[in-house]
């Protein structure tokens, strides 16, 4: 499956963040928290280099969200049963999710407080 056109690999990367949507809830919390946010940043006229800060700081956590999600799904398919190192997989990538999200609202703080 390697070397494939960029449009064919656009469309895998597309259907994964589609499935990453209808699978997690989490991730539809996020999607709708984005929603939010960026009616925030708009009413509020943002400047642009806090649209930028803020876009990364939700980058990030829809990124670790959709990296957790994949690696949950791997380790579920390649060891359905239970195991104490599948729990630390899987506690490690939630972990990078709630890091993700700290820094968030870290950010969306120092917004509120600027
Ligand atoms: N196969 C397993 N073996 C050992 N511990 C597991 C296993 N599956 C889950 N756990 C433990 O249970 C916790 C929750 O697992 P689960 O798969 O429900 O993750 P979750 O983050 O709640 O999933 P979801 O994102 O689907 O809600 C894991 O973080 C881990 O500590």
């Amino acid at each position: 499956m390697k070397g494939q056109g960029f449009l064919r690999r656009f469309g895998y990367a597309r259907s994964g963040i589609a499935v990453a949507f209808r699978r997690e809830r989490s991730m539809r919390t996020h999607g709708v928290a984005v929603v939010a946010v960026v009616i925030f940043l708009t009413l509020t006229g943002a400047p642009a280099v806090w649209w930028a800060l803020i876009g990364l700081a939700v980058g990030l956590v829809l990124v670790a969200e959709m990296a957790n999600t994949a690696i949950e799904t791997l380790a579920d398919r390649l060891h359905p049963g239970q195991h104490p190192e599948i729990g630390v997989v899987k506690d490690v990538a939630a972990g990078a999710v709630l890091v993700a999200t700290l820094v968030a609202i870290v950010v969306g703080v120092a917004y509120l407080l600027r």
